[in-house]
C-alpha cells in the first residue's frame, strides 16, 4: 500500500516563543513520518520511524509525540487524505454524572472497548451558573431546577470522544434517556446498567456535532478567559497521593481497568484529569529521580509518549501515600508479579519504565505531586 498521508500540524516553540507550522506526511507502507516546514520551505525531519505514532493517532484536534515535541494536528493537507480520513472520525462530549463517579473505572472500560478514544478527560464540579449554560436549553422545563441540583450536587467526569461517526455511536450506547425504558430496550446500554431512572440517568452526550462543539467549550475552552471561567478541577490537596497512568498504559485501553482497580480496593479518586506532558515538564516533575535511577532519560521520554492520565488518590486516613505505593507494587513488574501479584504494576506493567503508572514514593511528596499537577499545570 503505497498511500501517503498528509495533515498540517503545528508545534508551539516555547523557546523561541513562536508557534511553527508543518505538513506531517505518514507513509502507511512502514508507518513511516516527515515533517516539512511549511514557513521556510525545506525538509524539517528525513523520513523516520517514530515510536507510538499510527494511522490512527492522526486526526485533527490530536497531539501527537514527534522526538520531544508535542504537535497539534490542525487539519487535513491534501485532498487525498480529506477524502479517506475526512469524514470518518468525529468528536462529542460525553459526561459522567455526579452518582456514578465512584464507578467511573467500569464506565471507561465500557467506552474503550466500544472502541471509542479518549481525548480528553477531567473531573470538575460544576456551579449552578455553569449548569444552566449547559442546559440552556431546557430552560423553561418543568425539572430544571431538579436536574441543576443534581449536575452541581458533586463532580462530574468531562470528556472529549472521539470515534467514527462519534456523535451518534455515543448516543446509542448511552441508550435512551430513561434508564427504566433503557433497561428493556437496550439492556446492555450505559444508562441500562448504570442508571436508575429517567433524572438519574448516569451520563450524558451530545445530540449534534454542533452541540459537542458548544459543550466542549463550555468545559474544554481554548481561550483564556474562557479557561478562567470553565468548570474547575477538584483537586482537595488533603491526605493524599498523586498516581500517574502512563501513556504506554492509556495506549494499550488499560485506563478504565486501573481506575476500577484504585476505586475498588478502598481509595477514592478525587481528582482525575488527562495531560498531553512537554518535555520540561516532564523532566521537572521526575527531578529527583535524576542521577539516581539509572532509568531517568527512559521514564522522562515515556512520559511525554502520548497522553497520560494524573490522579489525586485519597484514603482513608493519614497514611495515604505509603499504603497506595504498597498497592502500586514495585517498580519492576517482573518483580511484582513474583512477590506482589496483586499489585498494579504486577497486573498491568511491563517493564521498569513501562510499569503502567508512577505514583508517590516519599509521603511528604505526596501533596507536591498532586499540586504539580492540579495547580502548576492548570
Ligand atoms: N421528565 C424528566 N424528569 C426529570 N429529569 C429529566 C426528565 N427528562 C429529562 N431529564 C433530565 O434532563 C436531562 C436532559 O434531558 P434530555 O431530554 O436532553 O435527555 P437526553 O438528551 O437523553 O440527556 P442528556 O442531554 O443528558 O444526554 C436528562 O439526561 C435527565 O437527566
Amino acid at each position: 500500500d503505497n498511500s501517503r498521508y498528509s495533515f498540517n500540524v503545528e508545534w508551539n516553540d516555547i523557546e523561541a516563543s513562536v508557534m511553527r507550522t508543518f505538513i506531517l506526511f505518514y507513509y502507511k507502507v512502514d508507518g513511516t513520518i516527515e515533517l516539512y516546514d511549511t514557513k521556510y520551505r525545506r525538509l524539517f525531519l528525513r523520513r523516520t520511524k517514530c515510536d507510538g505514532i499510527t494511522l490512527s493517532d492522526l486526526y485533527i484536534g490530536a497531539t501527537v509525540n514527534i522526538f520531544s515535541r508535542q504537535m497539534k494536528v490542525t487539519g487535513f493537507s491534501d485532498e487525498y487524505t480529506h477524502l479517506h480520513l475526512g469524514i470518518v472520525k468525529q468528536r462529542t462530549f460525553a459526561m459522567l454524572k455526579p452518582d456514578i463517579v465512584d464507578k467511573m473505572g467500569q464506565v471507561l472500560k465500557l467506552i474503550i472497548q466500544n472502541g471509542f478514544k479518549i481525548t480528553k478527560l477531567k473531573m470538575v464540579q460544576m456551579t449552578k451558573e455553569h449548569a444552566l449554560e449547559f442546559y440552556a436549553e431546557h430552560k423553561s422545563k418543568p425539572f430544571l431546577p431538579f436536574l441543576i441540583e443534581y449536575m452541581t450536587s458533586g463532580p462530574v467526569i468531562a470528556m472529549e470522544l472521539l470515534a467514527d461517526n462519534g456523535v451518534a455511536k455515543w448516543r446509542e450506547l448511552l441508550g435512551p434517556t430513561d434508564s427504566e425504558q433503557a433497561r428493556k430496550d437496550a439492556p446492555g446500554s450505559i444508562r441500562a446498567r448504570f442508571g436508575i431512572d429517567k433524572s438519574f440517568n448516569a451520563a450524558h452526550g451530545s445530540d449534534s456535532c454542533t452541540a459537542a462543539e458548544r459543550e466542549l467549550y463550555i468545559f474544554f475552552p481554548t481561550s483564556r478567559i474562557a479557561q478562567y471561567e470553565s468548570p474547575r478541577s477538584t483537586a482537595t490537596f488533603k491526605n493524599t497521593t498523586c498516581c500517574i497512568i502512563k501513556p504506554h498504559a492509556v495506549q494499550e485501553g488499560l485506563l478504565g481497568d486501573i481506575v476500577s482497580e484504585i476505586q475498588e480496593n478502598g481509595f477514592k479518586i478525587t481528582a482525575i484529569q488527562m495531560f498531553y506532558m512537554e518535555h520540561p515538564n516532564a523532566e521537572e516533575f521526575y527531578e529527583v529521580y535524576k542521577g539516581v535511577v539509572a532509568e531517568y532519560s527512559g521514564m522522562v521520554n515515556q512520559l511525554v509518549s502520548g497522553a497520560s492520565v494524573a490522579v489525586e488518590v485519597t484514603g482513608v486516613d493519614g497514611a495515604t501515600p505509603s499504603n497506595f505505593r504498597a498497592f502500586v507494587g514495585p517498580t519492576d513488574p517482573e518483580l511484582a508479579r513474583e512477590l506482589r501479584p496483586n499489585t498494579l504494576r504486577a497486573k498491568f506493567g511491563k517493564t521498569k519504565v513501562q510499569n503502567a503508572v508512577h505514583c508517590t514514593d516519599l509521603p511528604e511528596d505526596g501533596l507536591l505531586e498532586v499540586e504539580y499537577f492540579f495547580k502548576l499545570l492548570q
